[in-house]
């Protein structure tokens, strides 16, 4: 079987170098038209586009969510009474307000697109494969805003596949970073216009209690543990100087290495805002997100394979220890193994930054991009073929998930404030 293994994975790879000028239009096309999470309409038709003129697979263009897509391919082989095997592979393609693709979305549809189209190439060779496979590409949207995967999740979008794969462009190849849990506040203060300084005195001042909330949000930092997070933005603080402002808005993300301290942090924040409330007069509205982002469940044993085959390919893996940001594919290791490994794009560039932009829609991230692609669809080949490989995945999901249940147990979501 080693050497069948092999076979199939340079036959995935070869797939990947044959349509290596589609793949970059389809990153290219998403990169140079930038849309907002939930408003992806031109890069979700791109792709619905790319996979019904692929052959073979069956498209369902608004998949639960109006752009969100599913494409399937299979299931080919498997004798009777043997369990249907199914492989996802998750594209993302929202970009960012003002700065674009500074995530690099764009690539991580293709690494998605690709990965499928090379695993699919190996598979449709006809051989008599020991159990029915079947290949899924989930369209994911919005992951810089409320995260569209925790939505497909509750719709049981992901409740068919065995085990999931992505990748996201970084400064560097990395099984693992770690993507920490997140929940996100908008905070609406609201007071009385009045003149600035005919009659200041009957006005409420609502930009007085954004600029405390923002205060008492910064002095609260220093007694954070170090690995939480918190930060913000004023979106809106008054119209003109001479009119008091009686309305100020800010939008605060939250962040904990597991989704356990969550509560914690919101605690602690909704006291800082309400106590600017109080001090000004104004009343507050605080609207949390509907979607929170839990951490990655990491599984070891797909983060070997993928680090063996990328190796293969030429990339050099880093350890990173460092809190990261988040990923609404955290939410879906919960429920199903997967990884979501990190990629270097060929450029220094920061992640959320102009030069990001520039880099992921660069013609040189496309040999780092399609790398990453093969690396993804070999470690799909592994788990499919190596023997026990699939087992072993599948049991420390199991070993994690029934880890992650005890200390839940042990420790609850709780929402305290500790006072000495
Ligand atoms: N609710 C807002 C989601 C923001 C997600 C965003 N994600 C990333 O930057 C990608 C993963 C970073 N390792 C974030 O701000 O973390």
């Amino acid at each position: 079987m080693a050497e069948k293994l092999q076979a199939l994975k340079k036959q995935a790879c070869a797939s990947i170098d044959e349509t290596k000028d589609k793949l970059h239009q389809l990153a290219d096309a998403i990169w140079r038209h930038p849309e907002l999470a939930f408003e992806e309409r031109q890069a979700h038709d791109t792709l619905v586009r790319f996979f019904t003129q692929e052959k073979g697979w069956t498209v369902d263009a608004h998949y639960k969510l109006e752009t969100a897509f599913r494409a399937t391919w299979g299931p080919v082989g498997g004798g009777q009474g043997e369990s249907l095997v199914n492989v996802g592979f998750l594209c993302e393609y929202d970009a960012l307000p003002a700065i674009g693709h500074a995530c690099g979305h764009n690539l991580i549809a293709e690494t998605g697109a690709a990965a499928a189209l090379g695993l699919r190439a190996a598979l449709e060779s006809g051989e008599a494969w020991p159990m029915p496979i079947k290949v899924t590409v989930l369209g994911t949207p919005a992951e810089e805003d409320e995260g569209g995967k925790i939505d497909l999740l509750r719709e049981g979008a992901f409740e068919d596949l065995d085990v999931v794969f992505m990748a996201h462009p970084s400064q560097e190849d990395a099984t693992y970073i770690p993507d920490v849990a997140e929940h996100d506040v908008v905070i609406k203060y609201h007071g009385r216009a009045s003149h600035a300084s005919a009659y200041p005195w009957e006005g409420v001042n609502a930009l007085d209690a954004a600029v405390m909330a923002y205060t008492n949000v910064s002095v609260l930092r220093q007694q954070l543990k170090p690995d939480w997070r918190i930060h913000g933005i004023i979106r809106h603080g008054g119209v003109k100087p001479n009119i008091i402002p009686d309305y100020s808005e800010l939008e605060y993300y939250l962040r904990t290495p597991s989704y356990r301290d969550l509560p914690s942090i919101k605690a602690k924040v909704e006291a800082c805002f309400q106590a600017a409330a109080l001090a000004t007069g104004c009343t507050v509205e605080l609207l949390f997100a509907r979607n929170q982002f839990y951490e990655i469940v990491r599984n070891h044993t797909l983060e070997d394979l993928y680090e063996k085959n990328g190796k293969s390919l030429g990339m050099n893996f880093i350890t990173v220890k460092n809190s990261s940001g988040s990923t609404d594919f955290g939410n879906v290791t919960h429920a199903v193994p997967g990884i979501h490994p990190y990629f270097y794009i060929g450029s220094e560039a920061l992640n959320h930054t102009p030069e990001y932009t520039a880099a992921s829609g660069a013609a040189e991230a496309q040999f780092y991009t399609l790398r990453t692609a093969k690396a993804l669809a070999m470690t799909a080949l592994d788990v499919l073929f190596s023997p026990g490989a699939l087992d072993k995945v599948k049991q420390e999901f199991k070993e994690a998930k029934s880890r992650e249940e005890k200390e839940t147990k042990q420790k609850p979501q709780t929402a305290t404030i500790e006072k000495s």
